[in-house]
């Protein structure tokens, strides 16, 4: 991929679309084309194969995806389920049908079985039961990468899948209800101490333990992987580190300056007690994560001032 090949960045308004396109651009790659979703919704076949007849990409970035956090996906399966089976299948068969030179697939570490033994290597994929809560996402995650598989094996493309842990980071979706913990705890603390609230709920029992990959460490791995990375099997993206729920809530209080208390509420899911991924493969191919997790947050917090300008 030379500095003006022509890059697809599907999902390019997103926390990791966004994020790849920043780095592409400090990068110098310069022939950078996207669409929003008003302007071209992946779900309609028709509309997909028409963009790409027209556009010819030479490499394809898919990071667009329905995308939520445990109540999102534990509440509205069947549309985690239509809109990322439709999104990967028709961006995939449409860059095969283009001669894409090479597509990087983004997946999920919530592909894996729910008890998977920890760290969970890419080997474990389908060996056991997946999380309830978000089944439909994971099926469809799976399906993904598998077609990807299924496409290089019998068309000879060269299409990659990468499984991220837990994103954060700048254009996160901070939305109480439908968002990841991270950006959830960071706007509840946020709130909390600029109303004087005394307390802050937690979901769940806080016991849950999770491993967090600053979105700008994804996007040096996606850039990396594409550049570096032509395998058949799917790398795991992390950090190899994770964290109780119930310590980063106490991080994210610290940072925020929040000095109340915390309450659970057990009535919310945990989810899988733990998604460690084991990072060795990403490591023996030369990557590694940089961004602490401590420093990750302040920078998230400051951004997350900056865009809710009313929330200085
Ligand atoms: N966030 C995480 O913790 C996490 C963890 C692991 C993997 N991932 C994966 O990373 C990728 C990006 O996630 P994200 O956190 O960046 O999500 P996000 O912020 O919600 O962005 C998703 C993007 O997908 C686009 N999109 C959704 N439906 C579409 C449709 N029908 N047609 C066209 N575009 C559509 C949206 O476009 P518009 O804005 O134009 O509507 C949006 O830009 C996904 O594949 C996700 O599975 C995320
Ligand atoms: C990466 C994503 O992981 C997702 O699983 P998962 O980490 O449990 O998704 P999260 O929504 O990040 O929840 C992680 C843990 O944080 C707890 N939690 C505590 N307080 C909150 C809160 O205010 N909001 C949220 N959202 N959680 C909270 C939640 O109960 C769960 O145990 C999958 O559903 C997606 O499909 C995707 O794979």
């Amino acid at each position: 991929m030379n500095k003006n090949s022509k890059i697809y960045i599907a999902g390019h308004r997103g926390m990791v679309g966004s994020a790849i396109i920043r780095k592409l651009q400090v990068e110098g790659y310069d022939n950078i084309i996207y669409r929003s979703s008003s302007e071209l919704d992946l779900t309609r076949q028709a509309d997909v194969e028409q963009f790409f007849k027209e556009e010819k990409p030479e490499y394809v970035f898919l990071a667009a995806a329905k995308v939520g956090g445990i109540h999102a996906n534990n509440t509205y399966p069947a549309e985690f389920a239509y809109a990322n089976l439709m999104i990967e299948s028709n961006v995939i068969h449409a860059s095969y049908q283009n001669d894409v030179k090479k597509l990087l697939f983004l997946g999920s570490s919530c592909i894996y079985p729910k008890m998977a033994e920890q760290p969970i290597k890419e080997e474990y994929l389908l060996g056991g039961y997946l999380e309830q809560t978000n089944e439909a996402y994971a099926i469809a995650k799976i399906a993904g990468l598998k077609m990807c598989e299924y496409y290089n094996r019998q068309y000879g493309t060269n299409f990659i899948s990468m499984m991220p842990t837990n994103l954060y980071g700048p254009n996160d979706n901070y939305d109480l209800q439908n968002s990841h913990v991270l950006p959830a705890l960071i706007r509840k603390f946020h709130e909390a101490k600029a109303s004087g609230a005394e307390e802050v709920v937690i979901w769940g029992s806080g016991t849950p333990r999770r491993e967090f990959l600053h979105v700008d460490d994804l996007a040096d791995a996606s850039l990396f992987l594409m550049k570096h990375y032509n395998g058949n099997e799917t790398v795991n993206v992390g950090t190899g580190k994770d964290i109780p729920i119930i310590e980063l809530a106490e991080l994210v209080a610290e940072i925020v300056g929040f000095e109340g208390q915390l309450r659970n509420d057990p009535t919310k899911p945990d989810g899988t007690p733990r998604k460690l991924l084991d990072v060795s493969k990403l490591q023996s191919i030369g990557w590694e994560s940089k961004i602490k997790l401590r420093d990750g947050i302040r920078s998230t917090y400051q951004s997350f001032l900056q865009s809710h300008i009313g929330a200085v």
